[in-house]
């Protein structure tokens, strides 16, 4: 049985991603690799990238040099009280290559995908009155039908005093530009991943510029959390990780099953495969095979800061809006090479942003 993977969240702005058993994790690697290979030319694959968290290679531990983690930009990182979504995209949550059990245990877990197309695993959702957050697990989403997803879809956008049609706004615009991604290329299907949505919870300032009363101004945690070339370029090995505060589905397992902190905030997991090997399914992009080294400095990027619209005082203008907001892709453990439109996929983008305009304009 696959064990949850430990995301850890890095103060250089990136989170690591434990290399899940194979074939997912070296499935995983691979997918990231190949988008983000420093000879990759298929515009195809580069535009992809704009989708996808960036990647920074893999890491480890010098205490633990065989647990390979993922390194991924930190979607979340650049929001003050971020309200986050994760949502999983297709008509069918197993792969082709899926034994009957385990056909069966994800239809069961969810008889709707098919009907629905998508699937909220988590929420979480900032109300302004409160200055706390409410939390949705899987159960929840799982108990969505055709006729209340709408309604369970959104509550994320609403935050105890009104419906963020802002947000909404931007991630329909988001979503569009993933879908047509999907509508253009016929090389990769995707099964079981998703769409990380996030937007920024706090209230924008008033005219005068003041932080309505009782909010703060900034969290410690964004102030210490600027990029540092330095950590990414030359201290890798130098692991202060933690658990990341707003992994959705991870946290409660993560306890539950034994993901330790060691001493000075090393991190230390208990499920890493010491020797991830590649499942053999043939990819087209030449120059798959990473070239990473373990300790993280096998691809080399810079961690650049996003336009967040804040140009000024008050209200941003319309345009800007769409980058308030994250949609993401995430999750690659069933992605495989394809002949053809990835047509679970695009079935259920199009249900989500069918169900997102309703939401608008209800
Ligand atoms: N790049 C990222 N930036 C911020 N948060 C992330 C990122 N990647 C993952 N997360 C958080 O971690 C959670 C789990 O990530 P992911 O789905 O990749 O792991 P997983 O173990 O395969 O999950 P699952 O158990 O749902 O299959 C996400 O729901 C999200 O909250
Ligand atoms: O969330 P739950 O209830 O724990 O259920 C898991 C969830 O559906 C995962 O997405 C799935 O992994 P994949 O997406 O990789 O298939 C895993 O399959 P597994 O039992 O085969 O590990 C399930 O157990």
């Amino acid at each position: 049985e696959k064990k949850p993977a430990c995301i850890l969240q890095h103060p250089d702005g990136t989170v690591l991603k434990q290399l899940q058993p194979p074939p997912r994790g070296p499935r995983e690697m691979q997918f990231y690799s190949m988008v983000y290979a420093e000879d990759c030319c298929d515009p195809c694959l580069l535009d992809l990238q704009r989708h996808l968290p960036k990647y920074f290679g893999t890491w480890s531990s010098p205490e633990s040099p065989n647990e390979l983690y993922l390194k991924l930009e930190d979607v979340t990182r650049r929001f003050q009280k971020p309200c986050i979504m994760d949502v999983k995209i297709g008509q069918k949550s197993y792969d082709p290559y899926a034994s009957y059990e385990k056909r069966d245990q994800q239809i069961k877990k969810y008889p709707l995908m098919e009907e629905i197309g998508f699937l909220v695993l988590g929420m979480r959702v900032y109300k302004v009155n409160s200055d706390g957050y409410d939390s949705y697990d899987q159960h929840y989403g799982r108990g969505l039908l055709k006729d209340t997803v709408k309604d369970g879809l959104s509550k994320f956008f609403y935050n105890g005093t009104s419906l963020r049609k802002d947000a909404i706004t931007a991630s329909i615009l988001k979503v569009q530009n993933i879908l047509r991604w999907f509508e253009g290329q016929i090389q990769l299907t995707f099964y079981a991943s998703s769409l990380l949505f996030v937007y920024e919870g706090l209230p924008p300032p008033n005219p005068e510029g003041h932080i309505p009363r009782g909010l703060p101004e900034k969290t410690t945690y964004a102030a210490c959390c600027e990029p540092n070339e330095d950590v990414l370029e030359h201290n890798n090995n130098v692991c202060v990780a933690v658990p990341l505060d707003y992994s959705l589905s991870t946290m409660y397992t993560m306890h539950k099953k034994g993901c330790t902190r060691g001493h000075h905030g090393n991190v230390t997991a208990a499920t890493t495969d010491p020797n991830p090997q590649a499942h053999n399914s043939t990819w087209k992009c030449p120059g798959l095979v990473s070239s990473e080294q373990p300790n993280g400095n096998g691809v080399k990027a810079q961690l650049e800061e996003e336009e967040v619209g804040e140009g000024g005082r008050g209200e941003p203008q319309p345009e800007q809006r769409a980058s308030e907001v994250e949609v993401r892709m995430i999750d690659f453990a069933h992605v495989f090479p394809s002949e053809s439109q990835d047509q679970g996929y695009i079935y259920g983008l199009k249900h989500l942003l069918e169900v997102l305009q309703q939401i608008l304009h209800q």
